[in-house]
């Protein structure tokens, strides 16, 4: 199972699909990682929020892969913003990772409605992490379109990446084609729902029928056939394993239409909406 590479716009190479470990406890998820780097997952995307970069770093330690063969995300906590902070914030992260650098570091959320929205002074700070090694590549996460502007304007460096909701009941559009307007690459987040109707929506069960593949299949294929990068969260081995047997077909053009037919706008969002999201956690 060869999963394809996709070039960033800072001349790197990101694995297209990966492992997403928000609500994996903490206690499970050096079991987790371990067995999706034992099936072949090579690409592992956490955050300072999720509270489990400990059990990451311990699978990634035991696994005792080559640094080199393991992609790894992590992303700035809403309360790290201030520039002061961002520095101090990935060295424990990378403590926690058993890393000396990361392969990609985030702005979690834009938080245009705190720190007086200075979320361009933090992007600024996060071109200093790279510079200063400590990430290899840099972007963001639930940036609008207008705040890709702002910080572009602002510093004159696009973002690697934006991670933000897509999938198909809540397709992002706006977001996404800013997002690649800006040469930046797509990730996107909840790619199955949240494990939620898409995967019983008739649409997808008949196109999975057709491939003789799962709905979670079809979804997570559909991103991949449109370029975007995805990292689907299970804390099952049939699952992870599932998950990642989507290498073997492609969707037909009118198969990508018919589920991106499926949007249903804001109300299919998942999520917290961007610009209005301010939650700043105690940690
Ligand atoms: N930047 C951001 O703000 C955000 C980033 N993310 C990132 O995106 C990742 C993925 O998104 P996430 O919100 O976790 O949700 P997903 O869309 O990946 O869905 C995960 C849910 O689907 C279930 N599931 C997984 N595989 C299958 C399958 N093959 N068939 C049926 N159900 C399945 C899981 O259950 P089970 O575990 O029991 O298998 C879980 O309940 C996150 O882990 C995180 O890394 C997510 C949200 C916000
Ligand atoms: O990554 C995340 C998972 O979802 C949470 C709540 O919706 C977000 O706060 C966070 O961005």
């Amino acid at each position: 199972m060869t999963v394809p590479t996709i070039k960033l716009n800072d001349g790197t190479s990101i694995p297209q699909f990966g492992l997403g470990v928000w609500q994996v406890p903490e206690g499970e998820t050096e079991q987790v990682v371990s067995q999706a780097l034992e099936v072949g997952y090579r690409h592992i995307d956490t955050a300072q929020m999720y509270q489990n970069e400990a059990g990451v770093g311990a699978a990634l330690k035991t696994a005792g892969l080559a640094r080199e063969d393991v992609y790894v995300t992590t992303k700035l906590n809403n309360s790290q913003h201030d520039p002061a902070k961002a520095k101090a914030s990935l060295e424990r992260s990378l403590m926690l990772l058993g890393l000396d650098h990361v392969d990609l570091f985030l702005i979690h959320w834009p938080l245009p409605t705190q720190y007086d929205g200075t979320y361009a002074k933090t992007w600024e700070a996060l071109v200093g992490l790279r510079e200063a090694g400590l990430t290899t590549s840099i972007g963001v996460s639930n940036f609008q379109p207008d705040h890709l502007d702002k910080i572009v304007a602002e510093t004159g460096v696009a973002p690697a990446v934006n991670q933000i909701e897509v999938h198909p009941y809540f397709t992002n559009e706006d977001a996404r084609s800013a997002t690649l307007a800006h040469g930046a690459k797509v990730e996107s987040w909840s790619p199955l729902g949240q494990g939620g109707g898409e995967l019983s929506d008739p649409v997808v069960a008949e196109i999975a029928s057709a491939h003789g593949k799962s709905p979670a299949q079809v979804l997570l294929r559909w991103q991949i056939d449109r370029g975007d990068i995805v990292f689907p969260k299970s804390v099952r081995r049939e699952r992870l394993e599932e998950n990642l047997a989507i290498f073997d077909f492609e969707l037909s053009a009118d198969q990508i239409t018919a589920l991106a037919a499926l949007d249903k706008g804001e109300s299919g969002r998942s999520g917290p909406n961007p610009d209005t999201f301010d939650w700043i956690p105690s940690f």
